[in-house]
């Protein structure tokens, strides 16, 4: 409706109960059907002459190679993690193309656009980290509010029994001499955890972590000069609690467990989670498993008992283990409808005149929308000052030292070193001091279309260069090339693999002259597709050469 005709809609989830009050396209019935799909029909409904194709996918997928990103105009992302945030950004980067990146939580969003050589990208600024930490011997020793309960119950005890035993090794110090009674304390949990099929694992299991445990703690006399000493609780003084073998508790989410009904759905979920433990190895904690949720919950609320801190709902432990900041419907129209309006402004031309912009409800500011401008590349970043070549190769005969022996020939024009090394993600493929994988083909190390690798000088880490690897575009006889993606190519004598993307801007002349005077601030008034007048702007379809009016005030 806002002249978008052409839009790829990718997410890899299917619709959740949850998902229902933040946003306007799924209905209960939609629940357990891929988001992108359920998406699609929606905005058709609203705009049947545009086409939108869905793909449930993983945007991380090799087919999303630097090529397909080429194909767009602009990206818009409205993602939850960072890690899928960065491969967008890298992704953006590599094909050239705008990015509008957007984020939610309860009250608060922002949008930003991001623009290769123009503007900052996501990695520019180090990102803070995500996960709230808590000291350590809080949450083994001493709690006082019940996330410490929570954190203890999900990373601790969870991951220790069911999950990945290393990740808990943090909350273990041995140079405190008090920690070695812990450290004893664990290893007799890791030494019982051997026996989980063991009929009475669940009577040790209690015992251990809500018994034994919390003597060894009173045992340490300084923890408790200043604080309530904790209570042990057995498993036998539940005994008329114990739930028989076919009983699951009744109990509603939203309401503040006693202690009796926390005993049982702790027995009943963790006996459901040692039966599937016979079959998946390892069950990593989901907020959205119940099995998982209940034993988390149950347990965090038996230890706030033991430790005199109020107990509190299922639903309200389960925010907190999965760290949610409900999302809210108006805030997500909001930044939903910034962020189109970024969009269009970019695919106009019209950059110069695109903010940062933060939406905050409730805050101390006198509006709820403010504006920043879009700052400049950091100079340092490792990402969006790189250089970006389009690898494009047979992938199962060339072979890496084919790929080393080019870069080196190339080396002035892709490396500021000729002492470089090659990796992708972590994983080393080449270095001066390590030739191993050189006879290797470059499928055989798992290069594929898609994969990204990362050219570091040994002069210069933060100077390095990445190599999109792509499909190949119908050029059989050519073993190996690589482009600079964009517009200028390295002088191989190979043909130009990259397919011309519809552009947008009339001529590169246009674009230069439009990159310079973003920088600078000013606008142009000679650009074909938007016509101003005044404050407001006519924006002509780019598809269709149909003139469907969308006013922007400018601010
Ligand atoms: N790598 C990825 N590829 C494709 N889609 C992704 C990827 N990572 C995350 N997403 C999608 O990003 C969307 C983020 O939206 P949102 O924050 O509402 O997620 P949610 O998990 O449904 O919500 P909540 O976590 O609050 O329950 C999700 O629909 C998720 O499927
Ligand atoms: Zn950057």
């Amino acid at each position: 409706m806002s002249g978008f005709s052409n839009i790829t809609l990718i997410d890899l989830d299917t619709i959740e109960l949850s998902n229902l009050n933040r946003q306007f396209l799924f209905k209960k019935k939609h629940i357990g059907l891929p988001k992108a799909q359920v998406a699609a029909q929606a905005i058709h409904h609203m705009s049947s002459s545009s086409c939108i194709t869905p793909i449930v996918d993983n945007i991380k997928a090799s087919q999303f190679d630097a090529l397909w990103f080429e194909t767009f105009d602009i990206a818009i992302n409205a993602l939850d993690n960072l890690d899928a945030r960065r491969h967008v950004n890298l992704m953006c980067q590599a094909a050239k193309i705008p990015l509008i990146e957007t984020g939610t939580a309860g009250y608060v969003g922002q949008t930003t656009v991001i623009q290769n050589n123009l503007t900052e990208c996501f990695e520019c600024q180090p990102k803070p980290v995500e996960q709230k930490t808590f000291p350590v011997c809080t949450i083994r020793n001493t709690p006082s509010s019940m996330i410490h309960c929570v954190v203890w119950a999900k990373d601790y005890l969870f991951s220790q029994i069911f999950g990945d035993k290393s990740e808990n090794s943090q909350y273990l110090d041995s140079d405190d001499p008090d920690d070695s009674k812990m450290i004893k304390e664990a290893e007799n949990l890791s030494k019982l955890i051997e026996s989980i099929t063991d009929p009475n694992f669940q009577n040790l299991l209690f015992d251990s972590v809500f018994g034994y445990s919390i003597q060894v703690l009173l045992e340490l006399d300084k923890l408790w000069e200043s604080r309530q000493k904790p209570t042990c609780l057995y498993f036998d003084s539940f005994l008329q609690s114990v739930p028989s073998t076919t009983s699951t508790p009744t109990f509603d989410l939203k309401q503040i467990l006693d202690i009796n009904t926390c005993f049982q759905i702790w027995c009943s979920s963790l006996k459901a989670l040692v039966s599937r433990s016979q079959i998946t190895s390892l069950i990593s904690f989901d907020k959205d498993d119940s099995d998982a949720l209940q034993f988390v919950a149950s347990s965090a609320n038996i230890r706030a008992h033991i430790f005199g801190i109020p107990n509190e709902s299922i639903f309200q432990i389960k925010a907190m283990a999965g760290n949610i900041i409900p999302a809210i419907a108006t805030t997500n129209a909001i930044i939903a409808g910034i962020a189109v309006m970024q969009a269009i402004k970019v695919v106009s031309g019209n950059i110069a005149n695109c903010k940062t912009v933060y939406y905050t409800y409730g805050g101390n500011r006198p509006q709820y929308l403010y504006k920043e401008p879009l700052l400049k590349p950091n100079p340092d970043c490792s990402i969006c000052q790189a250089k970006y070549f389009l690898l494009s190769a047979d992938f199962s005969t060339v072979k890496l030292q084919d790929l080393v022996s080019f870069i080196q020939t190339y080396q002035h024009n892709i490396c500021s070193d000729e002492y470089f090394s090659l990796l992708e993600g972590n994983r080393i493929l080449y270095d001066p001091d390590f030739q191993d994988n050189l006879p290797k083909t470059l499928e055989s190390l798992n290069v594929f279309p898609g994969t990204i690798l990362s050219i570091t000088p040994e002069d210069d880490h933060q100077k390095g260069s990445f190599l999109c690897a792509v499909k190949r575009n119908g050029n059989v006889d050519q073993s190996l090339s690589i482009e600079l993606s964009g517009n200028s190519k390295l002088d191989t004598g190979s043909k130009n693999l990259v397919p011309q993307k519809r552009k947008i801007e009339t001529s590169p002349d246009a674009v230069e002259s439009k990159k310079a005077e973003s920088l600078n601030g000013t606008t142009s008034s000679t650009d074909q597709q938007t016509k101003s007048s005044g404050n407001k702007q006519l924006l002509i379809d780019l598809d269709s050469n149909e003139q469907n009016t969308v006013y922007l005030d400018d601010d």
